[in-house]
């Protein structure tokens, strides 16, 4: 596993669920490798497994069988406890219908995930909360609630949080799913720059023909087979 320009590395990678007396198995014996700093989205009906799949990248759900590998570290070997810690560190998580905390303004959303960390000082977290705003463009909506934004500036807030901790992976599960077409633009946007200009490896699902257009490449999942739809030229910064 030490292919450096590959960042993550799934071999037979399995999950199955008990359900009642069956077994559901989304995932069986697949086989992903992505670069760092690539943008891949994945594509696929309804229940082939995405957001089974997404799970595993994220360490919130632990693979039945097979290697993960991500940033060289062994993901399928971690306890739920070691995941947790990895997940914190390394991984942000981006959500279709943004998950923000009402009571609490654009910039307490963002700082969330470093009171974690007990050795960031508050000037420590302000600085890292100030540049995550910056890079969304949303510094003049700092004290905002959220239900004084617009989906597309929730949507902006939640990936500041997620890029907050500075990961070098970030998920997304359908985030444009809820946005019109405008806003939608400026999510994409953002993502292929944070992958082309700061070098984030991201992984999005999503069912928009034209979101899956604007990563470096698309995988369709279809019965637990990973099938590849299209890739383009890295556009470099
Ligand atoms: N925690 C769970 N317990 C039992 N079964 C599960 C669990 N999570 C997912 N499944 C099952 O695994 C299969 C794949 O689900 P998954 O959510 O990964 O699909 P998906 O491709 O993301 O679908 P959608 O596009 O509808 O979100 C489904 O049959 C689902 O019912």
């Amino acid at each position: 596993m030490n292919n450096e320009n590959h960042f993550i590395i799934c071999e037979k990678l399995g999950k199955s669920y008990r359900k009642g007396t069956t077994t559901v198995t989304p995932l069986e014996e697949l086989d992903l490798q992505v670069e760092r700093g690539e943008f891949l989205a994945l594509m696929g009906p309804s229940g082939s497994g995405k957001t089974t799949l997404l799970n595993c990248l994220a360490g919130i759900d632990r693979p039945s069988s097979g290697k993960l590998f991500i940033g060289g570290e062994d993901i399928a070997g971690m306890s739920r406890g070691e995941l947790t810690t990895w997940r914190g560190k390394h991984c942000g998580y981006i959500f279709q219908l943004y998950h923000l905390v009402p009571i609490l303004t654009a910039f307490e959303n963002i700082e969330l995930p470093l009171l974690l960390d007990k050795g960031l000082s508050k000037s420590g977290r302000r600085f890292r909360v100030e540049a995550a705003l910056d890079l969304v463009d949303l510094a003049d909506r700092a004290t905002h609630f959220p239900s004084e934004l617009s989906g597309g500036q929730e949507q902006r807030v939640a990936i500041a949080r997620a890029i907050v901790t500075d990961p070098q992976l970030l998920v997304a599960d359908e985030p444009t799913g809820d946005l019109d077409s405008s806003a939608a633009g400026q999510i994409l946007d953002l993502l292929q720059r944070l992958s082309r200009e700061h070098g984030k490896t991201i992984v999005m699902v999503t069912h928009d023909p034209r979101a899956a257009d604007a990563a470096d490449r698309c995988l369709h999942l279809e019965k637990g087979q990973l099938l590849e739809a299209h890739q383009k030229e890295k556009a470099t910064a």
